[in-house]
């Protein structure tokens, strides 16, 4: 209870070596005195607020963002209320340092970079331990989430082994700056099942284990090693996976979904953004979901999960699931899905078109399809860098007036498209949506803040629902009615708003977008009968409350 409560019994400089408890400069002269603190801090007492006003500054005086990021994390390390404080108070501009672009870099950089320990590492060598291990977490009691990955598929920068690290940190740090998960309650964890990484494998710094990726039943028996220790040290946790490989990704959601709180980011939280900002980009364009004709660049894990619950959504909205179904071209770095390919997954398969219909194509890539399907939706989870190019975005707004692109491939350096070109290509009238974030566009000479449709709309808002209203699974229909909230409140904020409307909430606005997406879920959990009952005014409370917000406890 220590850590949320800030009672305890440690004093001098074990106190102020413990970033939950610390407050630095802002302990009073009494409990300077009380604690054992004289002498250990500058004399000067600040408040919260003029610490987080030094933060910043320091950390504007850093220009590289890799160099902010680590920063950052040492503040986060030292006085993790500050850290929250400085994060919330300046989300919009501190979102691309703690998350995508830069985390990318950290991870890629984590072995040279690293300081400070934070999660739990565990190898395939430790797998009868893993029970004790999670014991070895630094905050007892329970945990409300854990973000795990296995550092293979790490945004599009492939597999970085233990570097991979720095996404649960990074997630887990918008879990509390946005979700309000306390952060004695979150856990990062690296699952080091080896790495493939040659560069990684022939650096001596590399910190994790210098062997080849497990694979089969090997790597079987790792993860379910592990669930099982979730499952019985830890009931009750939301479990997300993250960043796997695609072999991988899909079958241990399928396994385990049904057996634990458990959902995965990359497919599920994915495919509810972009579902939300699809639905407001159809309501501005004025051509309704069961119109669109959506070519989907890449079929790995992310992009099936984003088709999956679209196509889901266009079954509700009264189609078949064979007309849903016929709704997507998806394109692979082998050409266009069809049915005459062989080792597609059963996943891909779904959306395989006709083999003669592309008899008469010119090849089945990209520009190709683009040219035949006259799609009104391009969307990108390809991690291909500028696979978007003018010729194909200029033959899509040829045959569409508000053409629909999303390249959402992170981090930055793997967009499929500049959204300014995009602007450009299309005389204004693509409606833009990334996965990184870009500067807004200059329309009508006013700035317009291009949408960020990244999973970091749904994470901490599923954190808080389940905190809230105490889910014991995570079902689809939380996942979309999570969708659906996302875009209702887009409109709510784009009413009376001049210049085009945006098509997700504002980033500076997370925090409270977050109660409403965590109600929304949190009400639907209880229609699947997966939380106990309560009432909508109960839940809307039970929200508000369990966000919590960044502050010291009283001295
Ligand atoms: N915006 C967001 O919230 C999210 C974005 N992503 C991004 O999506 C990307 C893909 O993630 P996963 O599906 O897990 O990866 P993956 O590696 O499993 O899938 C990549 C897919 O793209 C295809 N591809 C690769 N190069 C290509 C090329 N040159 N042309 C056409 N297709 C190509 C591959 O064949 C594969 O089907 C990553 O960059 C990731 O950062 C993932 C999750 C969330
Ligand atoms: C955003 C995210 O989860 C990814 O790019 O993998
Ligand atoms: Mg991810």
């Amino acid at each position: 209870m220590t850590h949320l409560t800030g009672q305890t019994t440690a004093r001098g400089a074990a106190l102020l070596a413990d970033p939950l408890l610390n407050k630095g400069t802002a302990f009073t002269r009494r409990e300077r005195a009380e604690l054992g603190l004289e002498g250990l801090l500058p004399p000067a007492v600040e408040t919260l607020d003029e610490q987080v006003t030094r933060a910043h500054r320091a950390f504007l005086g850093y220009d590289k963002p890799l160099n902010r990021h680590i920063y950052l994390r040492q503040l986060q390390d030292t006085n993790e209320v500050l850290f929250y404080r400085l994060v919330t108070a300046h989300l919009e501009e501190l979102l691309p340092i703690v998350y995508t672009p830069t985390v990318g870099e950290a991870c890629r950089r984590f072995s040279e970079i690293y300081r400070r320990p934070r999660g739990l590492f565990l190898a395939w060598e430790d797998r009868d331990r893993f029970h004790e291990i999670l014991h070895n977490r630094p905050h007892k009691g329970a945990v409300e989430v854990i973000v795990v990955t296995d550092g293979q598929r790490i945004l599009g920068l492939g597999d970085q082994g233990v570097g991979g690290m720095g996404i649960p940190i990074g997630k887990l740090s918008l879990y509390t700056a946005i979700g309000g998960i306390h952060p004695a309650r979150t856990l990062p964890i690296l699952l080091d099942v080896g790495t493939d990484n040659e560069e990684l494998l022939s650096d001596p710094r590399y910190l994790g284990r210098r062997e080849r990726r497990l694979t089969g039943a090997e790597y079987d028996e790792m993860i379910e090693a592990f669930v099982s220790a979730v499952e019985t040290e830890l009931p009750g946790t939301l479990l997300q996976w993250e960043d796997f490989a695609t072999a991988h990704a899909r079958p241990i959601l399928t396994r385990y979904r049904d057996r634990l709180l458990t959902f995965n980011d990359d497919i599920q939280g994915t495919a509810a953004v972009v579902l939300g900002a699809l639905s407001t980009a159809c309501r501005v364009s004025g051509t309704p979901l069961p119109e669109q004709r959506l070519v989907v660049l890449g079929a790995g894990s992310a992009a099936v999960g984003v088709a999956d619950m679209i196509r889901a959504a266009l079954v509700d909205e009264g189609l078949s699931d064979e007309a849903a179904r016929r709704r997507f071209w998806f394109v692979d770095v082998d050409g266009l899905l069809i049915g005459a390919r062989t080792g597609l997954s059963d996943e891909q398969r779904v959306y395989a078109r006709a083999d003669d219909e592309v008899a008469e194509w010119d090849g089945t890539g990209l520009a190709e399809v683009v040219r035949r399907v006259e799609p009104t939706a391009l969307i990108g989870l390809s991690t291909a860098s500028g696979a978007f190019t003018e010729e194909i975005v200029r033959q899509m707004a040829s045959t569409c007036e508000r053409p629909v692109v999303f390249p959402l491939s992170n981090p930055t350096s793997h967009s499929e498209a500049d959204p300014a070109d995009l602007a450009r290509w299309t005389g204004g009238r693509a409606l833009i949506a990334t996965g990184s974030p870009f500067p807004p566009l200059k329309v009508d000479g006013r700035e317009a803040p291009l949408a960020q449709a990244n999973n970091v709309y749904i994470f901490p808002a599923m954190g808080l629902a389940v905190a809230a209203g105490g889910a014991t699974r995570v079902t689809d229909r939380m996942l979309v009615a999570a969708a659906r909230a996302v875009a209702l409140r887009a409109a709510d904020e784009a009413a009376g708003l001049p210049g085009p409307p945006p098509l997700l909430p504002a980033i500076g606005g997370m925090r409270e977008a977050a109660r409403e997406i965590a109600l929304a879920a949190a009400l639907a959990a209880v229609e699947d009968g997966v939380a106990p009952r309560a009432t909508e005014a109960e839940l809307r409370a039970a929200v508000a409350t369990a966000q919590w917000t960044p502050d010291y406890p009283a001295p």
